[in-house]
C-alpha cells in the first residue's frame, strides 16, 4: 500500500538496522541492490537512494513516505510532512550539525566578520545563502560533492559542512563560527498521501514501531525478588519510567519488582539492589517501548 525511500550512505547502516529491530527487515540481495523489499502488509515497494534526493521525490509524490535528514528538507526547500525526529545519526543518537568553519588560525570571530568575496565550500548552497544574506555578507559560495574539509585554505577560505562527532573538524585543524542548523533524521510523507485515511494510518503505524525501538535503546528491564521487609529500601533506589511493578509472591512474606532502567548506570544499580535485600535480579533486554 505505501512506497517507501530509504537513505543510502552515512544513514544506510542505520536505518537498516532499525528497520530490522521493529521487525520491518528490509530484505535485498546486496547493498548494491536497491530495490529492496519489506514482508508486510502495509508496504508495497521499497527503494533505496540519495537522501539528498529523497524530500524533491515525496513532495512529487514518487515515493510516500520516506527517511532522511532535515538539512536536506530545508536544503531542497521540499513540502512534505514530518510524522517525527528519528533519533539516530551515522554514529551515534545525537542530532547533526550544520555548522560554518573556519581554519583555527583565520582572524574572523563571527560570520559578519567575513569579508566581501571570501570562498565558501559547501555542500548546502542554498542554505548557506539564506544565512550569508541574513548577515549581510557578500561570498563567493562554491559548490561541494564532499571530503569539503579539504578544500581549506587554498581552495576556500570557509566551508559549511556537517558535524556529528566533530573529528572530522579537529583533523582539519577548524574551529566553528556559527551554526546553520541541528538535523535530525526524520521519518517524512508525501502531503497528499498522508491525507489519505488509510495510508495515514500505515504510516502512524510504522513511525510506531521505528519510534518504539528508538525509545527502547539503553534501557533495560530488570527484574528481582524481594523479602516484605526489605522492599521500602529497594524501592528507594530503583528508578523507574512510570513506577516499578510490584507483585507478591504466592504464599509468602516476599514481592516480585519489575522496572524498566537506564542501561547507563546498571552497574552500580545491581550490586546496590543487591546490598538492599534484593536477590534473583534479572537483566533483560528490550526490543521496544512504545508509550
Ligand atoms: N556523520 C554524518 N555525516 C554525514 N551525514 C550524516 C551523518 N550522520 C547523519 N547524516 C545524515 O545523512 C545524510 C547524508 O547524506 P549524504 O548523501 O551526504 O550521504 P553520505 O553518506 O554523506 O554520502 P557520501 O559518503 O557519498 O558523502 C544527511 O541527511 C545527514 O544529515
Ligand atoms: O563530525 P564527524 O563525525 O567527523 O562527521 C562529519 C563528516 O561526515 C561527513 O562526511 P562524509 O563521510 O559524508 O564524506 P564526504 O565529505 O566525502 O561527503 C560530513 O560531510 C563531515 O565531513
Ligand atoms: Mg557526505
Amino acid at each position: 500500500m505505501l512506497s517507501l525511500v530509504l537513505p543510502k550512505g552515512s544513514l544506510e547502516k542505520a536505518t537498516m538496522q532499525l528497520f530490522d529491530a521493529a521487525d520491518l527487515t528490509v530484505q535485498r540481495a546486496s547493498d548494491r541492490d536497491y530495490r529492496a523489499s519489506i514482508d508486510d502488509p502495509r508496504i508495497d515497494r521499497v527503494r533505496v537512494l540519495r537522501p539528498q534526493e529523497i524530500p524533491t521525490y515525496l513532495e512529487q509524490g514518487l515515493f510516500d513516505l520516506g527517511i532522511t535528514g532535515r538539512d536536506w528538507i530545508t536544503e531542497t526547500d521540499s513540502d512534505v510532512v514530518s510524522l517525527g525526529e528519528l533519533k539516530y545519526s551515522k554514529a551515534t543518537s545525537n542530532p547533526v550539525r550544520v555548522i560554518m568553519a573556519v581554519p583555527d588560525g583565520a582572524p574572523w570571530q563571527r560570520v559578519s566578520d567575513l569579508p566581501e568575496g571570501v570562498r565558501i565550500s559547501t555542500e548546502f548552497p542554498a542554505m548557506t545563502k539564506r544565512f550569508l544574506d541574513k548577515h549581510g555578507v557578500k561570498a563567493k559560495v562554491v559548490p561541494s560533492y564532499g571530503a569539503t574539509e579539504a578544500k581549506v585554505p587554498d581552495i576556500v577560505d570557509v566551508i559549511v559542512d556537517l558535524t556529528e562527532t566533530g573529528s572530522s573538524l579537529r583533523k582539519n585543524g577548524l574551529r566553528i563560527l556559527d551554526t546553520l542548523l541541528t538535523s535530525y533524521t526524520e521519518l517524512v510523507a508525501n502531503r497528499e498521501a498522508y491525507e489519505d485515511t488509510e495510508k495515514r494510518a500505515a504510516m502512524e503505524d510504522i513511525a510506531l514501531l521505528l519510534q518504539g525501538v528508538i525509545r527502547a535503546r539503553g534501557n533495560v528491564l530488570l527484574k528481582l525478588n524481594v523479602a516484605q521487609a526489605d522492599l521500602k529500601n529497594v524501592l528507594d533506589i530503583m528508578p523507574s519510567m512510570s513506577s516499578p511493578t510490584v507483585t507478591s509472591l504466592a504464599g509468602g512474606e516476599s514481592n516480585a519488582v519489575e522496572s524498566v532502567v537506564a542501561k547507563r548506570g546498571v552497574n552500580t544499580l545491581i550490586p546496590a539492589l543487591k546490598a538492599a535485600g534484593a536477590h534473583d535480579i534479572l537483566e533483560i533486554p528490550i526490543a521496544k517501548i512504545v508509550d
